[in-house]
């Protein structure tokens, strides 16, 4: 897939104050675009992940709407409607399939399947839109934001998690962060570094493999594993998501 992305430099409504700061930094009417990618040429395969970094700013929400547009059966995890009832529930499979889905994406515990979507904090909300779209079972899904709600530890155990469920339901995901911290544990098939005011650098991860001739390249069961926390919780969670894997 080829991406070109720019944006126009001048407003949409030209008014006394925005000709001002034309004016004081040298903008004139011909001006130039603000490129985020020209040309760029991205492997975009069906059931591998794509994860965006950057600075904000740096153009990662744009090129993922960029790929969405070239793309069929997206599902859009921020832009899902949350139904009010219990997350059991509203995700509509079978239960041991939910709780397995809840499990590994950080909502193992029963108290939480049992609440509804507003009556949960931030972070669980979004663990939630997670599981709700792999629940729909869609070709991709998109993650902007990709786990900024959460804390570090746990972001990792669902970025690990996201991998495990791509390799085993051949969904793709398109991640969007600016915490690079949860990219050794999702192991992108393509990782997307952009970069304020330069082209974005793309890392193939089997080019990335091929080059330092490691057999970390299988598609499945060679994804690092997360340290232990040494949080009882988070414990659960991995000890639930093993045991949820054979069942979904
Ligand atoms: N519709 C638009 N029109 C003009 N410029 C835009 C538009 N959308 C984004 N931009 C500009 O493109 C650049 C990249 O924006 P983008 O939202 O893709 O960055 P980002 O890396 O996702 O940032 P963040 O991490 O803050 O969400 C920014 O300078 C932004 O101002």
């Amino acid at each position: 897939m080829i991406l070109s992305v720019n944006y126009e430099f001048l407003p949409k409504q030209r008014t006394v104050r925005t000709s001002q700061v034309m004016d004081l930094f040298g903008i004139d009417f011909e001006q130039g675009r603000h490129v985020v990618a020209e040309g760029l040429e991205l492997p975009v395969e069906q059931g591998s992940i794509l994860c965006f970094t950057g600075d904000s700013g740096s153009g990662k929400s744009s090129m993922m709407r960029a790929v969405c547009r070239q793309i069929e059966g997206v599902v859009d995890v921020n832009a899902l409607e949350l139904q009010p009832v219990s997350l059991i529930d509203g995700l509509g499979i079978k239960v041991t399939e939910g709780m397995a889905l809840l499990a590994s994406c950080g909502l193992g515990e029963a108290h939480l399947m049992l609440r509804t979507p507003a009556e949960l904090s931030d972070g669980q909300r979004y663990r939630y839109r997670i599981a709700l779209a792999i629940s729909q079972q869609p070709a991709w899904i998109v993650a902007d934001e990709f786990t900024a709600t959460l804390d570090r530890t746990l972001a990792k155990v669902i970025a690990f998690n996201v991998r495990k469920i791509c390799d085993r339901t051949g969904i793709g995901f398109l991640v969007a962060t600016t915490h690079d911290d949860i990219v050794s544990d999702m192991n992108p098939d393509v990782h997307v570094v952009c970069r304020l005011g330069d082209e974005p650098d793309v890392v193939c991860r089997d080019e990335n493999v091929k080059k330092k001739g490691s057999v970390l390249a299988g598609r499945s069961g060679s994804v690092k594993r997360p340290e232990s926390t040494g949080r009882i919780l988070l414990g659960g969670i991995i000890d639930r998501t093993t045991s949820a894997s054979s069942s979904m």
